[in-house]
């Protein structure tokens, strides 16, 4: 039954490599169509064919810190133009594996470049994006899988092999780990922490608690795979 109201909703999802985001995106999406919600799955960067083009570059080409940057705005304002806006406005559920906090978390505090200049590009890139000429579009919910990154490291070498950001060193992840900390601060009724160091099964509850307490689905109903 679909008691939930069908206003358009936007989540994102982040944390660092291998904090287990993937496993749980599917299972939100299905909760959502299991209660009667069109669901827009989506990913940064990318998620338009010109922001997965973006995306290529941005987790192969070596580029320095702020051409880093304005490519991931730039993959991000098509997105938000071609797929998240128009989702949005037509009362959609769009989920996102993730979204500016990344960006933050990369290239602010994981390379180093500056917090300020990004909140510029931040403002730049999301206003104006739909028919609301004044909105900063940010996500409704943000959930972070916070994970040491020892333990990320120790998932990700049994998992995959590494692309651009998955082959840095320690160091930096703790550093990716400090920046989606500061942008959980700063944003505390945005954020929903998840302590991703559980079982998988724990993980879910806590992502589906996050969506009840915050009456955005009620009952939810089974764990990730
Ligand atoms: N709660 C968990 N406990 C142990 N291993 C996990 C857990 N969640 C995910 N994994 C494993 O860790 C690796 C990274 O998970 P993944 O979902 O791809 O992370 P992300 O999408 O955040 O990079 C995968 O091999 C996955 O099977
Ligand atoms: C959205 C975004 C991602 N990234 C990085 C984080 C990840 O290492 C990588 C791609 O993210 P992700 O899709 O999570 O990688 P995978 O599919 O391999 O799990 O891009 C940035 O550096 N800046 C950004 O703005």
């Amino acid at each position: 039954m679909n008691n939930t109201p069908s206003t358009g909703l936007f989540i994102s999802f982040e944390g660092i490599d291998g904090a287990g985001k993937s496993s749980h995106i599917a299972a939100l999406a299905q909760a959502f169509k299991d209660a009667g919600r069109t669901v827009t799955l989506t990913r940064e960067p990318g998620g338009t064919p010109l922001a997965e083009k973006l995306r290529n570059l941005l987790l192969h080409d070596a580029m320095d810190p702020l051409t880093e940057a304005l490519v991931a705005f730039a993959a991000r304002r098509d997105h938000l133009v071609q797929v998240i806006e128009p989702a949005l406005a037509r009362g959609e559920v769009v989920v996102s594996d993730r979204f500016t906090d990344a960006t933050f978390a990369y290239q602010g505090a994981g390379r180093g470049f500056d917090w300020e200049k990004l909140q510029t590009l931040e403002r730049m890139a999301q206003t104006g994006s739909g028919s609301n000429a004044e909105l900063m579009r940010e996500p409704d919910l943000t959930i972070w899988f916070d994970l040491p990154a020892a333990v990320a490291a120790e998932r990700l070498a049994a998992a995959r092999v590494p692309d651009r950001f998955e082959a840095q060193p320690q160091d930096f992840f703790a550093a990716v780990a400090s920046g989606y900390a500061r942008r959980c601060a700063a944003a505390p009724k945005r954020f929903a922490r998840i302590d991703a160091h559980q079982p998988r099964e724990a993980v879910w509850q806590q992502v589906a608690d996050v969506l009840q307490a915050r009456g955005y689905l009620q009952g939810v109903q089974g764990a990730a795979a």
